[in-house]
This record gives structure tokens, C-alpha cells and sequence, in this order.
């Protein structure tokens, strides 16, 4: 089989979420074939999210079949058309941003266990605190280790759960009271993203600081950012205050992969039944109403909290019907991802031949 025959065989292969083969939406980079095996790199850029595993999986079966031996890698064309010398972060494949309109929704706890469930689904994951007016994500990964400064000045970043971590709190601890204005802001997240030893990484999760000022606005500003998550409650001042995340994200041209709603029902471990203490479904009435995705909903637990508290990210619990939804709220982010990169992928060949011959 040559590689022409090899793309036709390809065609069979659909894309679950952009609804059309990959060869016709320009998924398929390169193939070459030597014997019996065949390379493709193909325009993937979400690793380890189920809908791109099972894309993967399916090609291989597909070669396996033909009685051929698959090698596959996956590569997004460069960010901006940037060199990586010009590129913040150029080894970074994602910059997830995790986002909340008020404080104490719950956006650390998700930040946390986001950056867990991508390491226990196989990703390199970096976590980065940047939440300077509370930097709480030391505590909730019981991380005890401070950074190591190497001899040219950079920071090695201790390692928890297979995440790279680093926070202002490192740098200020967690109880200083800091007054941040544009500019330091600016300037620290500078530093604190480019002058850390975070190595290749699929995922570089970003925790916010409340609120959607001009603090927040420079950090989008400063980082790469991929796509956001913005988590709220189902109350109704929540949401509004979720809304004015959406304005600063469109403000900014970033791309909301989806809403989080946070402290849903809980239930009752003494009754036995739910009760909405913060009211339910609001998140995701939110979501439909603004076109979002909607990633998922956690309940009001007690454990989130103690687990928070004791330095364990609940995602990494057996058997919990919580763990349960925050993997599932993992796996849909993973997923988002990808689409945003996909879609960018088959946008930008569209734009170039507008007679598509593929
Ligand atoms: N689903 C949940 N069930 C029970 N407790 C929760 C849940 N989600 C978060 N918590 C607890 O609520 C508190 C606030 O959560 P967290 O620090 O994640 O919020 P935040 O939005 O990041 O707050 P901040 O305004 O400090 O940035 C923590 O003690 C956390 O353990």
C-alpha cells in the first residue's frame, strides 16, 4: 500500500466531534510508508483526551487490519505562526485557564483537580497558581516542598501527583497580603512562567484570581492561552458574575471550553436524600443559554472540602460518585481542547483552498 492508498483508507475514519472524515478536514499532516510501516502525524493537539485516543486507536486498528504496522505522532502547526524562539511558553501544548467571576466558588478546587484527572488520564501537566490575591493550591496538594533556584536563575518546580507546581505563594507566602497593580503583574507572571523549568508539558492549567479586573486581563494577556474554564454556583449572583467572565473572555478573544457549576445538589449522607442548598441546574441552564459548552456538574460534598483541606485531590478517589464527576468534567475539557485545535486546523485549510479537493 502507498501513501495515496493509505490516505483513501483513512477517509473511513470520522471525526466524533467535528462530524466529518479526517482527511476532508485536513487531520491528516504527513504519511510515509517504508515496508510495512506506515508514520502519519496527524493534527491532534489535546493528549490523552479520550475523543483523540479513540481517533488514534481507531487508525491503528484500521492499519493493524491491512496487515500493517502503525507509527503515530501527533503536531499542530505553531501557535500565532510564531518561531519558538518568539513563542511564550513554546513547549507548553496547552494553557488552560480556570476562571470565576466571584471568590469562593470553587475555582482552586477545580484547577486542582483538573490538573490531577489530566495526570491520571497519562498527560504532563503543570499547575500554575496564579491567584495572587489567595494562592491556596500549595495547601490543597499538601505541596511542602518549595522551589529550587538552579545556578542561571531559573526555578525547578516541585512535583505533586505527576503536576509540576508553582504559586505565588512560593514567593510571597500564603498569608501576605499584596497589593498588585498592572504593570508587577505583568512582570511577575513573566517570570513565573517563563523563567520555570516546566519542560515539555501537554497541559499547563492556570488557576485565576477571581474576579474579572484588569489583574486577570493581564495574566490572558501574558500567557498563551488555549481555552478557559469558568466555574460558578447555581445561584443567581454567581451567574451574573459568570456572565462578566464570558464579556472579559470575549473581550479578549479566548475561547470558553465550557462552564463548571460548582456546590450542586448535595447529598444527604443522614436522609439519604438531595437537597439544592444553592439552588441546581442553573449552570448549565447558563451555559445553553450562551451557546457554551457545559462541562459538568459537582456536588455540594464534604469531602471536596476535607480532601482540599488534607492536600488530596478528590479526582483521585476510587469508586466516589464526586471523583466520578470531576473525571468526567476532566475528560470534557481534554476533549474541548482538542476540538479548539481541530477546528482551527480545518478553518485555516478551508480559508486556503476554497474549493476543497481533499
Ligand atoms: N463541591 C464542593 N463541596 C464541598 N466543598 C467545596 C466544594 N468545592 C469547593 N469547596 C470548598 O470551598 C472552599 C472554597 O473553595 P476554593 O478555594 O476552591 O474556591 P475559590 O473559588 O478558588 O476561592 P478563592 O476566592 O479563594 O479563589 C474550600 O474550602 C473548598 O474545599
Amino acid at each position: 500500500m502507498d501513501e495515496d492508498a493509505v490516505l483513501e483508507r483513512l477517509r473511513a475514519v470520522e471525526d466524533p466531534e467535528l462530524g466529518d472524515d479526517i482527511v476532508s478536514l485536513g487531520l491528516v499532516n504527513e504519511i510515509a510508508v517504508d515496508g510495512e510501516t506506515v508514520t502519519i502525524d496527524l493534527a491532534l493537539g489535546a493528549p490523552y483526551s479520550p475523543t483523540e485516543s479513540d481517533v488514534a486507536g481507531e487508525i491503528r486498528e484500521l492499519l493493524i487490519e491491512e496487515g500493517l504496522e502503525p507509527e503515530l505522532s501527533a503536531s499542530i502547526p505553531d501557535r500565532d505562526g510564531l518561531s519558538s524562539e518568539e513563542q511564550v511558553l513554546p513547549n507548553v501544548k496547552n494553557v488552560i485557564a480556570v476562571a470565576s467571576g466571584k471568590g469562593g466558588v470553587g475555582k482552586s478546587t477545580v484547577a486542582v483537580n483538573l490538573a490531577a484527572g489530566l495526570s491520571q488520564l497519562g498527560a504532563r501537566v503543570g499547575l500554575f497558581d496564579a491567584d495572587v490575591y489567595g494562592p491556596n493550591v500549595p495547601r490543597m496538594v499538601d505541596a511542602d516542598e518549595p522551589p529550587m533556584a538552579t545556578e542561571d536563575e531559573t526555578l525547578v518546580p516541585p512535583e505533586k501527583y505527576g503536576v509540576k507546581l508553582m504559586s505565588m505563594a512560593f514567593l510571597t507566602g500564603e498569608d501576605d497580603p499584596v497589593i498588585w497593580r498592572g504593570p508587577m503583574v505583568h512582570k511577575v507572571i513573566t517570570q513565573l512562567t517563563e523563567d520555570v523549568e516546566w519542560g515539555h508539558l501537554d497541559y499547563l492549567v492556570v488557576d485565576l484570581p477571581p474576579g474579572t479586573g484588569d489583574t486577570q486581563l493581564t495574566m490572558l494577556q501574558t500567557m498563551p492561552v488555549t481555552g478557559a474554564v469558568i466555574v460558578t454556583t447555581p445561584q443567581d449572583v454567581a451567574l451574573d458574575d459568570a456572565r462578566k467572565g464570558l464579556e472579559m473572555f470575549a473581550k479578549h478573544e479566548t475561547v470558553v471550553l465550557g462552564i463548571v457549576e460548582n456546590m450542586s445538589t448535595f447529598a444527604c449522607p443522614d436522609c439519604g436524600s438531595n437537597h439544592d442548598i444553592f439552588g441546581s441546574g442553573g449552570g448549565e441552564e447558563f451555559a445553553d443559554s450562551h451557546e457554551m459548552p457545559f462541562l459538568g456538574s459537582i456536588p455540594l460534598d464534604p469531602t471536596v472540602r476535607e480532601d482540599g483541606d488534607g492536600g488530596k485531590p478528590t479526582v483521585l478517589e476510587d469508586e466516589d460518585d464526586t471523583a466520578d464527576a470531576l473525571r468526567s468534567i476532566t475528560e470534557n475539557v481534554a476533549n474541548n481542547t482538542g476540538i479548539v485545535h481541530r477546528r482551527g486546523v480545518s478553518q485555516a485549510i478551508d480559508r486556503r483552498s476554497p474549493t476543497p479537493d481533499r
